[in-house]
């Protein structure tokens, strides 16, 4: 569905463009039943307070900043349809704890910094390959737009979900904030991360082991009369898809400092753009293109290394490290192949981006029974193909970008516990896509931080630093 929204939906003067995107073809936008229920809802939107602030979105502009020069590593997860029956404290710490555990085990296993960024707080709506689902049933488009379960009345657009997608975003940050703040973050914590579940698993064991150094290595540092905030908490960004931009754009403030006035998108620090909303002369890359929070485009396999050229020039004129990232997600099959020409033109233009790994789109397959999974193989694969490349071109390997859940879902295939198309029917509870749960995400974390030890080490033996 490509649909060119209202342009006389603009609520204000509008020097800086924002609304430019409203005479510009917009893909995936829902069939919003009543246009003037929508513009209510973005008017009422609009006058809410924002979900983040600029300071916060420039600190992390800062940190993916150090991730593009190579020195962090940019650890992105969380589910990929968030829903609002599924924000609860319980979903939320899971989640919170899985993407605390994998970056103590890149941070510890790779000594880098990890930049910690989830799919949450505004992950409430999907683009679709299709407009009907296998029921013949208009797709599930995400809570924002429609409701997963019922009938076609369920699945008509309700713009004021809308409104609720902005109440679920706000507890979520809520807890969120409090989480890193403290408590739950605190590096003492670090063997409470780690669930009943996952503990009697071989990659928990492995974890709980890894638990131990820290912990003596924190109980050391205490001793000494160290007191950093380093250790009593975390910096946890919240992220999304920039898919419906009424939503977006409600929630665009202008702020006026010492440099003039720049556009926040203040519903999350970062956003992306899908892999089927990045057209050229499309609204969701002018929407992204006008707003000044460090954004993401998805690269599929027929992405050009031309296109990839324009789209850096186009989205990081100033030429900002970590303004821009570029979220592969090739399959494993194609991404030694299709990256490399795109990297290479990428550095000719001299932009420093941060290079980023989804290895989970690529690599969707269906099972005989028709449901959606994917093969822990082929996402390792595609991360090692990854690694591969930007080892061949001395490029860094900036980031990870996963579907996760803190729960024992069974959604994907494979992994140590060598789970089977056989036992998807167990837990298989996402709203969309299929999601690694703790153990497969804890045994990819390790696999990452294994290929960031051994390609430094391989640079350093070949610079005859040792
Ligand atoms: O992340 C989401 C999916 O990859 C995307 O929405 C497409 O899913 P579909 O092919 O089931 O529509
Ligand atoms: C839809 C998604 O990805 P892509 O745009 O890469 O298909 C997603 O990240 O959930
Ligand atoms: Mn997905």
């Amino acid at each position: 569905m490509s649909i060119t929204a209202d342009p006389s939906m603009s609520i204000q003067p509008d020097p800086l463009k924002l609304d430019a995107w409203r005479s510009l073809p917009a893909a995936q936008q829902p069939n919003w039943p009543d246009p003037a229920v929508l513009r209510e809802v973005a008017q009422t939107l609009a006058g809410m307070p924002p979900l983040v602030v600029a300071s916060e979105v420039d600190a992390l502009t800062a940190r993916l900043g150090q991730v593009a020069r190579g020195e962090a590593f940019l650890l992105q997860g969380g589910d990929c349809a968030e829903t609002f029956a599924t924000s609860s404290q319980a979903d939320i710490a899971g989640k919170v704890r899985i993407l605390l555990q994998m970056s103590v085990v890149l941070t510890y296993g790779a000594s880098m910094p990890v930049v910690k960024l989830g799919r949450m707080a505004g992950q409430y709506a999907k683009p679709r390959s299709t407009d009907l689902d296998a029921f013949g049933l208009p797709s599930y488009r995400g809570d924002m737009v429609n409701e997963l379960h019922g009938d076609v009345a369920a699945r008509t657009p309700d713009p004021h979900r809308i409104m609720r997608a902005y109440s679920t975003a706000a507890s979520t940050l809520n807890l969120l904030r409090a989480y890193a703040g403290g408590g739950l973050a605190a590096l003492e914590k670090v063997h409470a991360w780690n669930t009943a579940f996952a503990r009697n698993t071989e990659t928990g064991n492995r974890y709980e082991q890894l638990a131990a150094e820290i912990d003596r290595a924190v109980r050391f540092m205490r001793a000494c009369g160290v007191h950093d905030a380093a250790l009593d908490g975390v910096e946890l960004f919240a992220s999304h898809e920039a898919l419906i931009l009424e939503y977006e754009r409600a929630l665009t403030r202008v702020e006026n400092d010492g440099n003039g006035a720049r556009a926040y998108d203040l519903s999350g620090h970062f956003v992306w753009v899908g892999e089927r909303t990045r057209q050229m002369d499309g609204a969701h890359l002018d929407f992204v293109s006008r707003i000044a929070n460090p954004i993401g485009v998805k690269l599929g396999p027929t992405t050009t290394p031309e296109f990839a050229a324009e789209l850096v020039e186009r989205l990081d004129p100033d030429g900002v490290p970590g303004r821009l990232t570029l979220i592969s997600r090739m399959s494993n099959s194609k991404v030694r192949d299709a990256l490399p020409p795109i990297i290479e033109k990428v550095q000719s233009t001299g932009h420093l981006v941060v290079w980023q790994c989804d290895p989970m789109h690529g690599n969707t397959e269906e099972t005989a029974d028709g449901v959606k999974t994917r093969h822990l193989d082929r996402i390792i694969d595609e991360v090692d193909g990854f690694f591969d490349v930007h080892a061949g071109l001395g490029t860094h390997p900036g980031g990870l970008h996963v579907e996760l859940t803190g729960d024992d879902v069974t959604e994907c295939i494979g992994g140590t516990a060598d789970l089977t198309a056989a036992d998807l029917g167990r837990r298989y509870e996402t709203a969309c896509d299929p999601r690694l749960n703790i153990e497969q995400s804890l045994e990819l974390a390790f696999r990452v931080a294994e290929r960031l030890v051994a390609d430094r080490r391989h640079r350093e033996l070949l610079s005859g630093d040792e």
